[in-house]
């Protein structure tokens, strides 16, 4: 872990205050590309560059993993519903391979803790244990399993940035794994259980009601201090979300950035910030999602998301979504003219 997080730092002053000028200089009126201009000079300080490359190719990355808490009625779903996704995903049949595909987006699918075997699928294989444990009676996750899931994600996000991909996105596929967020999130925010636990999937008031006392009962038991990802991790899990927090803690040290999905992604980026806040600066919040608790962890990021479309579906739909945003932001940035290049007038509005 130290070894990752000594190589983390902030994003380039100097290349965000080239690109704060050159958007004055752009023929248009200043501001007039709203979130759009602060997303490019926030590029241009993740990359060190003014203007940046535009972040291209992109990959979107499918961390999943299983959830022993499932065992408590958390989720409508089957626990199987995982590995028959992974299955839908190699096969080009799921959400996000429709998205990616109109996006030009890669899809990777990480087997990083499915419960049961997936050994047959064209997927990444690096199964740290089949599931969590239940967090409602003990840790999730030992430390041994902790590092190794976080290393998953960072090895993975170095190997693609080796392959020549320029932009990291977020997915995940977990049943149960809104329970696990919803811990996390409570964890870092200081929010309560009621304010971060939301219907998932799909759950009725009942089961919601249920969920929500599973979530605080095992904020009491566990007790873990916002100072310690580790120990969330360990507490609560789940593997795709130490994986995930592995992957942006690697798009930050390779100055590339990462386009973050919903409410999972959210809880792993917390935990990627309490490991080190400068990590959040390569962070890009693709959209939000209708969890309750994904706005919440937006917020203590201190990031605003792209789009809001009442996603709530997961598997990195929502950052691929958002991926044509950043990259016309990037695009206007580095290709448009100058009023000077131009030859326009720039007026009192410029
Ligand atoms: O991305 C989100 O914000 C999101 C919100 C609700 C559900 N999901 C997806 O649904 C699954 C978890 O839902 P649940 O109800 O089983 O906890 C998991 O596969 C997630 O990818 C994802
Ligand atoms: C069908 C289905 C698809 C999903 N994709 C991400 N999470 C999911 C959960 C379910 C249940």
């Amino acid at each position: 872990m130290e070894e990752y997080l000594a190589r983390i730092g902030p994003a380039d002053e100097a290349a965000m205050r080239a690109a704060t000028e050159r958007q004055l200089a752009l023929t248009k009126p200043a501001g007039s590309l709203g979130v759009l201009e602060d997303l490019s000079i926030r590029v241009a300080g993740m990359t060190a560059s003014c203007p940046p490359a535009v972040p291209s190719p992109a990959a979107v990355t499918v961390f999943a993993a299983d959830h022993g808490v499932h065992a408590q009625g958390v989720s409508p779903w089957p626990q199987e519903v995982t590995a028959a996704m992974l299955a839908n995903f190699a096969a080009g049949g799921a959400a996000v391979n429709a998205f990616a595909a109109n996006n030009r987006v890669d899809v990777r699918v990480v087997d990083v803790g499915v419960a049961s075997d997936v050994a047959e699928l064209d997927i990444v294989h690096a199964k740290v244990r089949p599931g969590t444990r239940d967090l409602s009676e003990e840790k999730a996750l030992s430390p041994e399993e902790v590092v190794a899931a976080v290393a998953v994600g960072f090895e993975l996000a170095e190997k693609l940035l080796r392959d020549g991909y320029r932009c990291l996105l977020t997915g995940d596929m977990g049943i149960a794994n809104t329970t696990a967020s919803a811990a996390l999130i409570a964890t870092f925010t200081g929010a309560t259980a009621e304010e971060v636990t939301g219907r998932g999937t799909g759950i009725d008031d009942a089961t919601l009601a249920h969920k929500t006392e599973v979530v605080a009962a095992a904020l009491r038991l566990h007790d873990v201090p916002a100072s310690d990802p580790q120990g969330a991790l360990s507490a609560y899990g789940g593997l795709e979300h130490a994986a995930l927090a592995g992957y942006i803690l690697g798009a930050a040290a390779n100055h590339v950035p990462v386009i973050l999905d919903g409410v999972i992604a959210g809880a792993a980026a917390l935990v990627a910030q309490a490991f080190h806040p400068a990590a959040i600066d390569y962070c890009v919040a693709g959209h939000r999602s209708a969890e309750p608790g994904h706005a919440i962890a937006l917020k203590t990021l201190g990031l605003q998301p792209l789009v809001d479309l009442d996603l709530r579906l997961g598997e990195g739909t929502g950052a691929v979504l958002a991926y044509p945003i950043l990259t016309c932001a990037v695009r206007a940035l580095a290709e448009m003219a100058t009023f000077e290049s131009a030859g326009i007038a720039s007026g009192d509005g410029a």
